[in-house]
């Protein structure tokens, strides 16, 4: 057992992303920094969640992992699907019992995305974009999470319509990069339902509106920090020109992995929008 696999196993810069991201609900919720135990709690809950969904992810995606992804802890034996399982659990009660400190609604919004996370990976991830959605759905619940903490809305809802659309795109490049595992493991996404250059004009697609949904809060009159949003915006266009042109598999990777360096950029550039 390789102490290093509980922490690779958790994909800490994805939960690091989304505990910023949880925090970055709670300022543009209310258009200031939060107190800093709401945020400290807020961070540490969708972290924690985070964490303990990428595990039990690994968990239920042995045999798939075992093809598309034998570097992982879990195919290439760091650790036992049994302590992974152990661990997930864990790290999801620890998560509620914090999220019990903030309010109801926080703790309910916590224990409904843990299940949540719990079900995709057990059975929601195989359905034709019903896995999909129910990450990009996880995803945006993340800025509304920090919203619901500070019980105000505000661009918190714009953040969550980018967020789920951008991740809906990804995802669905992502299974397109994955076609491969997922056959073998009878997985019935998209691109094995519909073929993958169909799949790809659906990925676009979502990665188009995310560029529309982006200038929501220009509208909303955020101000001159907005710009940085520009260069994302023809980073996401791009993503989407490239699954167009072609959906082999290094293609698909370099699409999502464009997708995900936008999400980190547009996350920055909201942050610098609220805060200036
Ligand atoms: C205009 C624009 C792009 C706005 C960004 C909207 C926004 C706030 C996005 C943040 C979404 C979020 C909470 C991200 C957390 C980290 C993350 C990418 C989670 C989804 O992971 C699922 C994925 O399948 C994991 O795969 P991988 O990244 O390859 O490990
Ligand atoms: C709202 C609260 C309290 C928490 C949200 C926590 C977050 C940010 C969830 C976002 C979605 C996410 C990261 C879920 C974790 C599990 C997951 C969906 C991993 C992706 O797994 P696969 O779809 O198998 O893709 P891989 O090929 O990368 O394994
Ligand atoms: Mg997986």
């Amino acid at each position: 057992m390789e102490f290093k696999a509980f922490i690779e196993i958790t994909r800490p810069h994805n939960c690091l992303l989304a505990g910023i991201v949880g925090v970055l609900g709670s300022i543009v919720a209310v258009g200031d920094i939060p107190a800093p135990r709401t945020a400290l709690l807020v961070f540490l809950v969708v972290v924690l969640g985070c964490a303990g969904g990428n595990t039990i992810n690994d968990y239920f995606d042995y045999e798939i992992d075992k093809i598309n992804r034998p570097e992982r802890p879990l195919p290439r034996g760091a650790m036992s699907r049994r302590t992974a399982l152990y661990y997930s659990l864990a790290l999801f009660a620890v998560g509620l019992s914090l999220a019990a400190l903030i309010n109801i609604y926080a703790f309910t919004i916590a224990l409904v995305a843990y299940v949540m996370m719990f079900l995709y990976a057990w059975k929601l991830k195989p359905l034709p974009f019903v896995g999909n959605l129910t990450v990009a759905a996880l995803t945006a619940a993340t800025p509304l999470y920090g919203a619901v903490a500070v019980e105000h809305l505000g661009l918190a809802g714009y953040l969550a319509v980018c967020a789920f659309l951008v991740n809906v795109a990804r995802e669905v490049i992502k299974d397109i990069e994955d076609v491969e595992g997922d056959v073998a493991k009878g997985a019935r996404t998209l691109p094995i339902l519909w073929g993958n250059k169909k799949a790809a004009r659906v990925g676009a697609l979502f990665a188009v509106l995310t560029v529309a949904a982006s200038f929501l809060p220009v509208k909303a009159g955020v101000g001159l920090g907005y710009y940085a949003m520009v260069p994302v915006d023809l980073i996401i266009l791009y993503a989407a020109y490239l699954i167009l042109r072609s959906q082999d598999r290094e293609t698909a990777h370099r699409s999502q992995k464009l997708l995900k360096i936008s999400i980190f950029l547009a996350v920055m550039a909201f942050l610098v929008a609220a805060l200036v």
